[in-house]
């Protein structure tokens, strides 16, 4: 295993190996190895946290409730702030934490890290908005007032994909509510989530605010979670099939659920499109993170005037990519989270191959190691071929071919994902009734980068309900209640 000092940080106290409890770091008899899916090298050691600590976290976020929503916005805006700082501070150190742990370029790893950290600006502020209404009531003896307050205790599971940006984008909002908050993070994952708690104490987030608890009982730690009568609101961000058994385990106490699950994004390039930002923005949107990401492009829809000059510029830019480890700067494509991921991604690719697809670029694992696979394009792939009606998770592009609007409406929508989608294209008739008709939840227009904490991020059908960031992404950790004031005409 790894040392501290082979890990190459700055500061080696971001290096946390117990659960974060109620101020306190919490060791457990077990442990969990941390591996760099890129060499498989054990880089730390974790407390393996299960049932009891995950109770503990749960009573000691309740215990600090009281505490936390009786301070005012502005109280917790500058303690919020104070973690802000203290994550660009450490940019760096949790990025290489990141890539250590995740296996993402270092450059993709720094991104996450400021992205993560604007969630936590934005929701300082945005805290201090939480406005309430008077209504003109229905008779002169009567005022009709709505105030919004906190609901309470957030219970939250989140994936190994974005170990920091996925707890930032739901603490963040949480926090600034006056909610407090425990986060079971990915078991592949926990050193960034870790990270954060030490920051978080270092910022001057109260004992019981934020809590961490690491363990590799997902199913047990997430049935605490889900049905807890101490945990008010449960958010999760995952796959589609886990959130549905989750918000199965939330109907047992009717919890207040938000959930950010799969997707199988349309990424359609029309025949006015220009096509050199249609290459540039199917790069951005397919092969960010490897291709892991839940909003990456799914499925490449191309008009037939244009699809040979996509192909020809699409597969030049995809070539030009480089593989390896995501510590060495340059490096465009890391490792997958694991050789089980690459072999499901590898299974897809070899069906659709099998059913009619081409590969015309990649489609193998690739030397630099069983957790790395090639970049890949396919084409003459159809809709219904599993590498198109699945999410991928994984670097590569199923090319589909069409010939006009309704055609490849109806073959966008044509899953049961509605997270995010994208097209390029000039016409602007075009645009707003491609964009209105694709049942998505967001919609990329010329356009291959779409998340930013401004924005509300969430999907239709199943890929989940609820929105984060945007000033949407404070409703989900609030409740409105209805004061009817009578009597006022004595
Ligand atoms: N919509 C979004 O914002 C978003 C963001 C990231 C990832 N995702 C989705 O997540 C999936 C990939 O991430 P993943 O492989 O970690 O997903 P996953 O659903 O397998 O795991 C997500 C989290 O749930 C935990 N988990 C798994 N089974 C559980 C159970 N039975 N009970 C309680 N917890 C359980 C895991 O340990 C992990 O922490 C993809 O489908 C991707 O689209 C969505
Ligand atoms: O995959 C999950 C993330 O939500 C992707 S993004 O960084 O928010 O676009």
């Amino acid at each position: 295993m790894l040392n501290h000092q082979d890990l190459g940080l700055q500061d080696k106290q971001l290096i946390k190996h117990f659960s974060y409890i109620n101020g306190s770091w919490h060791s457990s008899e077990l442990q969990i190895d941390v591996t760099n899916p890129a060499n498989g090298e054990v880089i730390a050691r974790v407390a393996n946290a299960g049932v009891a600590e995950t109770e503990l976290a749960i009573k000691s976020a309740n215990d600090a409730f009281k505490m936390w929503s009786s301070k005012s916005a502005n109280e917790r805006a500058v303690i919020m702030k104070n973690w802000f700082d203290l994550m660009i501070q450490h940019q760096d150190d949790l990025a290489r934490i990141l890539t250590l742990e995740q296996g993402k370029p270092i450059a993709e790893a720094k991104g996450e890290i400021a992205y993560g950290a604007a969630f936590i600006e934005w929701f300082a502020e945005e805290g201090k908005r939480i406005y309430g209404d008077t209504i003109p009531g229905p008779s002169n003896d009567k005022r009709i007032i709505v105030i919004k307050q906190p609901v309470g205790v957030v219970a939250s599971i989140t994936p190994w994909n974005f170990p920091n940006a996925m707890i930032s984008r739901k603490a963040a909002a949480a926090l600034a509510a006056g909610c407090t908050f425990v986060v079971r993070p990915a078991t592949q994952t926990p050193l960034s989530a870790l990270a954060m708690a030490e920051l978080a104490e270092r910022a001057g987030i109260p004992a019981g605010v934020f809590n961490v608890v690491v363990g590799d009982d997902a199913r047990g730690m997430g049935e605490v979670l889900t049905q807890h009568p101490d945990v008010d609101k449960f958010t999760f961000t995952g796959s589609t099939a886990v959130g549905k058994s989750l918000i199965s385990q939330c109907a047992t106490s009717v919890k207040k659920v938000s959930m950010e699950l799969g997707g199988n994004a349309p990424f359609i390039v029309f025949n006015d499109a220009d096509i050199d930002a249609a290459v540039k923005g199917a790069l951005m949107s397919k092969y960010r993170n490897a291709g892991q990401t839940c909003v990456c492009t799914n499925r490449i829809f191309v008009q037939s005037k244009v699809l040979e000059d996509f192909i020809e510029k699409f597969t030049a830019a995809v070539s030009a990519l480089t593989i390896g480890d995501g510590l060495i700067d340059g490096i465009n494509i890391g490792p997958m989270i694991s050789s089980q991921a690459v072999e499901g991604v590898d299974k897809l690719v070899k069906e659709s191959v099998a059913a009619g697809a081409k590969v015309i670029l990649g489609g193998e694992i690739d030397k630099a190691g069983n957790a790395f696979y090639q970049p890949t394009i396919l084409t003459n792939v159809t809709n219904d071929m599993p590498i198109a009606s699945n999410e991928i998770f994984g670097p590569v592009s199923p090319i589909i071919s069409f010939e006009d609007e309704d055609e490849v409406i109806t073959m966008a929508n044509d899953t049961e994902y509605g997270l995010a989608a994208y097209f390029y294209a000039r016409d602007i008739g075009l645009i707003w009734r491609v964009a209105e008709n694709l049942e998505y939840g967001m919609v990329g227009i010329n356009e291959g980068a779409i998340s930013n904490a401004a924005a509300p991020f969430g999907g239709v059908k199943q890929s989940g309900n609820g929105r984060e960031g945007s000033k949407y992404g404070l409703d989900d950790y609030l409740e409105i209640k209805y004061l009817c004031l009578g009597g006022l005409d004595k």
